[in-house]
């Protein structure tokens, strides 16, 4: 009789010690640490049409900061007039210099530069001796002093805070169950917040000329010296491979070759990560398996990969569990879904973190985020911006929350 393969559950080949049969509701069924990078207040907002109060993008970064996220995309230093939403992204990061939001644990602030010029305009900003704090100050708010400008004008490595090149950005704090993450103020877990950029490129020359202006192989080109000058400044670098799985304009079927081309080339020359995006939501199940394939095929590391979905036909969350089954343990999103790209009509949001946190939980992933305060975040914001919550596992629970 032939024997059958056994195929391996989804626990066990996430690499959980599952004794006997397992549920996925099971706290037994672990998916290990994955790490999310909240991309609501950069991604999320870039694209809405009314104009943001600095002060509501603060706010929004001060109610993140106390789920226990650890990596939040903060803002961008693009030309203002093709994306006015981000035009104070360098107030944004004075504030967050100035006066790091309370926090159980450190976080990396990310900004996305497109071009040497938004790199400079980002040192400058965090350069800065005293950056123009106009807020008042929370309750268990410390003032931090910005980094010196001295250092890297005397050509040192200005000392960055915990997630640098040299770490294991998929490290977790010990405590990820979320839920009992205790804000902690004191100044040596806030002051070792770090700043990184992220650059992109994109899969398609058409999403490329329309987004930067400048063909793929060009855009490869401006990155080349971003990730040099951030590196000789000790900063860490993401890289993002936009429309890697359909195009607005040239349609759903991008080469996974392409792509596994292009992520290559920004890991080779020395960035610390590359998010993979999805950024019309075209991607499916089989789509992202084929694309890993395409990825791990060309010699690249889960580890060195992140995963960017939007849910514009509602398959980020299960693309997401393809790439957790494939080893991925990083995955943007965005609270109440925010988002949408201007370059891309249609796209709706990133895959809401809410829906993609109570996805992971469920199968025994530990994230270090509180839900619950996501989800609260994520009716907030989406309120203050008048549009509606796309999160519906944050809908469901804060009905759980407060049942009337
Ligand atoms: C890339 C450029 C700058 C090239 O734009 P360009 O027109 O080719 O550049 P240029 O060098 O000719 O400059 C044009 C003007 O912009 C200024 N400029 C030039 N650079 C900067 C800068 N950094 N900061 C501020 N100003 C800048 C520059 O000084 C000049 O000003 P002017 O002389 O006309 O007054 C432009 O096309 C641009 O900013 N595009 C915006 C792209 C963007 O932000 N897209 C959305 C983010 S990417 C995204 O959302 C995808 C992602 C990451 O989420 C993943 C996914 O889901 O796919």
């Amino acid at each position: 009789m032939p024997r059958t393969r056994p195929i391996p559950r989804l626990g066990t080949r996430l690499g959980c010690r599952c004794a006997g049969r397992g549920f996925s509701t099971s706290t037994r069924r672990r998916a290990g640490e994955v790490r999310i990078v909240e991309v609501g207040p950069r991604d999320g907002l870039q694209n809405e049409s009314t104009s943001i109060p600095l002060e509501t993008k603060m706010e929004l970064l001060r109610r993140l900061a106390r789920t226990g996220v650890r990596n939040i995309e903060a803002g961008s230093f693009v030309a203002p007039k093709w994306v006015p939403q981000m035009a104070n992204s360098a107030e944004v990061l004075n504030h967050l210099l100035g006066r790091p939001p309370a926090a159980p644990a450190p976080i990396a602030y990310n900004f996305l530069v497109p071009n040497l010029k938004g790199l400079q305009n980002f040192l400058k900003a965090s350069d800065t001796d005293d950056p123009p704090i106009t807020s008042s100050e929370g309750p268990n708010q410390m003032r931090t002093p910005p980094p010196s400008p001295k250092a890297g004008e005397r050509g040192e490595t200005r000392k960055q805070g915990p997630i640098t090149s040299t770490e294991d950005p998929n490290e977790m704090p010990p405590n990820t169950s979320g839920k009992d993450s205790r804000i902690q103020p004191d100044k040596s877990s806030r002051s070792s917040n770090s700043m990184e950029v992220s650059l992109f490129t994109a899969a398609t020359e058409a999403f490329s000329k329309a987004n930067t202006n400048c063909t793929i192989a060009e855009s490869l080109e401006r990155c080349r010296p971003i990730v040099a000058l951030a590196k000789s400044r000790d900063i860490r670098v993401r890289g993002y491979v936009s429309v890697a799985m359909g195009c607005p304009y040239e349609g759903p079927d991008v080469s996974p070759a392409k792509v596994a081309e292009i992520t290559a080339t920004l890991l080779e020359m020395g960035a610390d990560e590359v998010s993979v995006a999805d950024t019309t939501g075209m991607g499916t199940a089989p789509k992202t398996q084929e694309l890993l394939k395409a990825l791990f095929g060309a010699g690249i590391s889960a580890k060195d990969l992140a995963l960017h979905f939007h849910d514009t036909y509602g398959q980020a969350l299960v693309n997401a569990v393809v790439g957790l089954e494939q080893g991925i343990r990083t995955f943007d999103s965005s609270v109440g879904g925010l988002g949408g790209c201007p370059y891309s009509k249609g796209a709706t949001g990133n895959v809401a973190t809410e829906d993609l946190l109570h996805c992971l939980h469920s199968l025994g992933a530990t994230t270090g985020v509180d839900v619950e305060k996501m989800a609260e975040i994520g009716r907030w914001i989406s309120k203050e911006l008048g549009r509606p919550n796309d999160s519906r596992a944050g809908k469901a629970i804060l009905a759980r929350l407060s049942p009337t």
